[in-house]
């Protein structure tokens, strides 16, 4: 027969399994690991002394139990909060813990009172998990699966919910003389779903930290960790999914290939370092101007592709002359003494039909005539003269 000793016995190993799955996951240093942990070392020392209840003093098996069990739930509200960035309010969790802890002193030593003990407990559980509910749903990341979040928020509502009825049952009920013999269906199904919270909560714990660790693994590969901007496959990955938009709707999509000029002379002149520095300088000033939904991706060395959904050649043109007359007067300026830079930039705008490589081409094609006319300018490919024969001349010159 299934007895509440033996029901959080194996609660107690399973918080134990999910102890280890989060020492593995502790050197990560993802923010949030050390408070679930520390909240499942609680819970793992508070189960034998529920058990033991009739084996040992009060002031462990009541007491100290208790304390133990809000403790490991404050332990994980405090780990969701930090895991999203948000304050745990530690201070005020131990107040709670204080005033609480306090209570069950009182209503044991004082007036042993059994019912008032599981109505604070189950009352404080309700709210610590609401609120660890509120938390996830409201401050999930949006730009990840949404999947661990919501499994997370409901099972600590169902816990939640689980607690209120608890606590209504023994409003209600005569108080048992023997808490852990009392095995009737109602204590028995609340009890265990109580039981399974936290380490079904831990378990979803550990899975939005694998989808933190997915997403700071797509992270650094879909970014240049130097100067920030998006990888060539993240770009060229974009570019392609915005060309089939564009076909799609009908809007327009620019490419424009910027490349610094001189750069070797930079490099020679400041040493690599410096150079460094100035292709850190450009992607941040660049990011900074462009709108939300343009990117910016290093080609590679110091040549980068910024993509400008709906927007055509004349629109774009604009643009590239605003990032090169910025780039222009950008002084960077250190140890060294002060360096400048200038851009010259390519501009293709997607024509009906045409893939990534083809509006790359056209766009690294009028980058060569920017090069070849000077330097520090803006070149882009008139749409209607594709004449071979004529190339020279199909370029028009943006640089005003
Ligand atoms: N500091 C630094 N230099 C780089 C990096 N990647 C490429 N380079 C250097 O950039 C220089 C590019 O030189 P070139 O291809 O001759 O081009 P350039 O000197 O800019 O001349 P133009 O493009 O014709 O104006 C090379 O010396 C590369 O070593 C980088 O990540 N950091």
């Amino acid at each position: 027969m299934l007895t509440l000793a033996s029901i959080l016995a194996t609660t107690a190993l399973l918080s134990l399994a999910m102890l280890l799955m989060l020492a593995s996951l502790l050197r990560t240093g993802i923010a949030g690991i050390r408070e679930w942990f520390f909240s499942n070392i609680c819970l793992i020392v508070a189960l034998p002394l529920f058990i033991l209840r009739d084996a040992i003093p009060d002031l462990l098996s009541i007491i100290l139990a208790n304390a133990l069990l809000i403790t490991a739930c404050c332990g994980y509200y405090a780990g969701c909060a930090r895991f999203l960035g948000r304050p745990p309010h530690l201070h005020r969790l131990a107040i709670v813990i204080a005033i609480l802890t306090a209570v069950m002193a009182i209503w044991t030593y004082g007036d042993n009172n059994f019912v008032i003990r599981v109505l604070a407990i189950t009352t404080f559980n309700a709210l610590i998990f609401t609120a660890t509910a509120i938390i996830l749903l409201r401050h999930r990341p949006l730009n990840r699966h949404p999947h661990p979040y919501w499994f997370a928020a409901s099972v600590a509502l169902l816990f939640a919910i689980c607690q209120m009825l608890r606590g209504a049952y023994f409003g209600v009920i005569e108080p048992p003389d023997n808490l852990m013999s009392f095995d009737t269906i109602w204590n028995v199904a609340l009890l265990s779903i109580g039981a399974v919270a936290l380490p079904t909560m831990t378990m979803a714990a550990v899975m939005m930290v694998h989808d933190a660790m997915l997403a700071s693994v797509e992270d650094a590969a879909n970014h240049d960790h130097m100067t920030g901007a998006v990888s060539r496959r993240w770009l060229e990955t974009i570019a392609r999914e915005q060309i089939m938009r564009a076909h799609r709707t009908g809007k327009s999509l620019s490419l424009l290939i910027i490349d610094l000029d001189h750069f070797k002379h930079i490099n020679d002149t400041h040493g690599h370092a410096v150079g460094d520095e100035v292709l850190r300088e450009f992607a941040r000033i660049t990011i900074a101007s462009l709108r939300d939904g343009d990117a910016l991706g290093r080609l590679g060395g110091e040549e980068f592709g910024v993509l400008l959904p709906n927007t055509d050649t004349e629109v774009a043109i604009k643009i590239a002359n605003r990032l090169r007359e910025q780039s222009q007067q950008h002084v960077i300026s250190g140890s060294f003494g002060a360096c400048n830079y200038s851009i010259s930039i390519g501009v293709a705008t997607v024509r009906t039909g045409e893939n990534f490589d083809i509006l790359s081409a056209r766009a690294d094609r009028a980058l060569y005539f920017a090069k070849n006319n000077g330097r520090n300018r803006v070149e882009a490919e008139r749409d209607e003269e594709k004449d071979e024969g004529r190339q020279g001349e199909n370029y028009m010159n943006a640089a005003t």
